[in-house]
């Protein structure tokens, strides 16, 4: 059984501050100032160039790889770190394509996060040869697969409204059609359980700064089932996804396995920080983080929906069809959200009305509902919201 007391504790929580942001980024873990630290001391800092070896610098993306693999139902030496989520997006999709070389449409949905469209039609242009791009609501997602597609590129749990897809019943059919899928964890990685071996996921991505909380710019990992380890291309060809990179050959001989979707020098730092992060999340049920998750989030609808009439839930009601976070539509949703963040209690916006909250069992509490409803209940009542310094748009939203 997971201690969420305990979980709670090991994130360093502002003062007066209810954070349901967590979907975008993930507090600091308490431990990891002091952890950075003495590996830049210690082993920057002393070891220099020795470091790649003597701190196994090099293994890091594959060991990183392996403790999330646990999080995400992936089979061990199948996971790899490196790069943002928007490369890796490109990497999964380009080598996806490729082992499906005689079709030509790409499959997501309008639910999709921005960027992994735009590099979906990056690499349409690339590619050219009559690629497609087909965009169906995400509800229309299981009809539209057919032996027409190639690659599904899905997100799991859209960014917008939390909506959740059936990921093992989409692969399945995926897979009865002759498609590969793709599927980004973004949303999904530490805030549900997932099961890509189960569900026979063929490549999925994710990053590590949103519930994982590996801090900003954390690097994403890839993952590609073991039936295609050997067939899969990577596409960015970089040194380090190379058999043998210190043997600086010029042609590239794709690495072993996962290895080859490495590209270049791991961030070393950023690997070190989020390893403190996966300490907590080792001690953390991902069954037991899921049914507070959805205690937490009916508990926000119940007490919103009672005392907030102007919104409106555009979220999945029933929880077994959303991730880890509640969405309201509200004509004045930005300015809303400005004022909460002024009350302390950290929520986002996304256009075109759309106010989101994040709800992270390892350090969000019944009572930070609550609050958080109550806050909100006194903006809207007192439309507290309707002033210059709320409305006014900021550049990160
Ligand atoms: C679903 C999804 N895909 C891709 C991205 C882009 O990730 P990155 O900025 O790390 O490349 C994000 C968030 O920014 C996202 O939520
Ligand atoms: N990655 C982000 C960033 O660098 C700045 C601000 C926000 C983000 C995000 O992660 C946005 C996020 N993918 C979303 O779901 O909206």
């Amino acid at each position: 059984m997971t201690d969420f007391n305990w979980t709670r504790d090991q994130f360093h929580l502002p003062q007066g501050m209810i954070y349901l942001d967590g979907n975008s980024l993930g507090p600091l873990p308490k431990m990891a100032p002091a952890r950075v630290m003495e590996m830049m001391e210690n082993e920057w800092g002393e070891q220099l160039i020795a470091g790649w070896n003597a701190s196994g610098w090099m293994a890091q993306p594959t060991r990183v790889g392996d403790r999330i693999a646990r999080l995400i139902g992936a089979e061990k030496g199948h996971v790899v770190m490196g790069d943002t989520l928007s490369i890796k997006v490109f990497q999964a999709l380009a080598a996806a394509l490729k082992l499906n070389p005689d079709r030509k449409v790409i499959l997501s949905d309008s639910g999709n996060f921005p960027s992994d469209l735009y590099m979906a039609e990056g690499l349409v242009n690339l590619l050219g040869n009559g690629l497609e791009l087909r965009i169906v609501a995400p509800e229309e997602v299981e009809d539209a697969i057919t032996d027409e597609i190639a690659v599904t590129l899905i997100t799991e749990v859209g960014y917008t409204t939390g909506r959740k897809h059936d990921m093992a019943k989409l692969t399945a059919k995926a897979h009865e059609h002759g498609v590969i899928t793709v599927w980004d964890l973004a949303h999904s990685a530490g805030a549900i359980p997932v099961d890509l071996a189960g569900a026979g996921a063929d490549f999925a991505v994710g990053c590590t700064y949103k519930y994982l909380n590996g801090g900003p710019g954390a690097p994403a990992f890839i993952y590609v089932a073991p039936r295609h380890a050997k067939t899969a291309q990577p596409a960015l060809a970089g040194w380090l996804g190379h058999a043998r990179p210190f043997a600086f050959e010029q042609g590239y001989d794709a690495g072993k396995g996962i290895e080859r979707m490495r590209v270049g020098t791991p961030p070393v730092l950023h690997l070190t920080a989020l390893e403190v992060a996966l300490d907590v999340w080792d001690k953390v049920d991902m069954a037991d983080v899921r049914a507070r998750s959805i205690a937490l989030c009916e508990r926000f609808i119940a007490g919103v929906e009672e005392h907030c009439p102007q919104l409106s839930l555009c979220s999945p009601r029933d929880s077994d069809l959303r991730g880890s976070q509640v969405s309201f539509r509200f004509e004045h949703g930005y300015a809303v959200i400005q004022a909460l963040i002024a009350d302390g209690v950290i929520g986002d916006f996304r256009a075109p009305d759309v106010m989101r909250f994040g709800f992270t069992p390892l350090y969000t509490s019944e009572k930070d509902v609550d609050e958080a409803v109550g806050v909100l209940t006194r903006i809207l009542r007192g439309a507290l919201w309707d002033r210059p310094e709320f409305l006014e748009r900021k550049a990160v939203t």
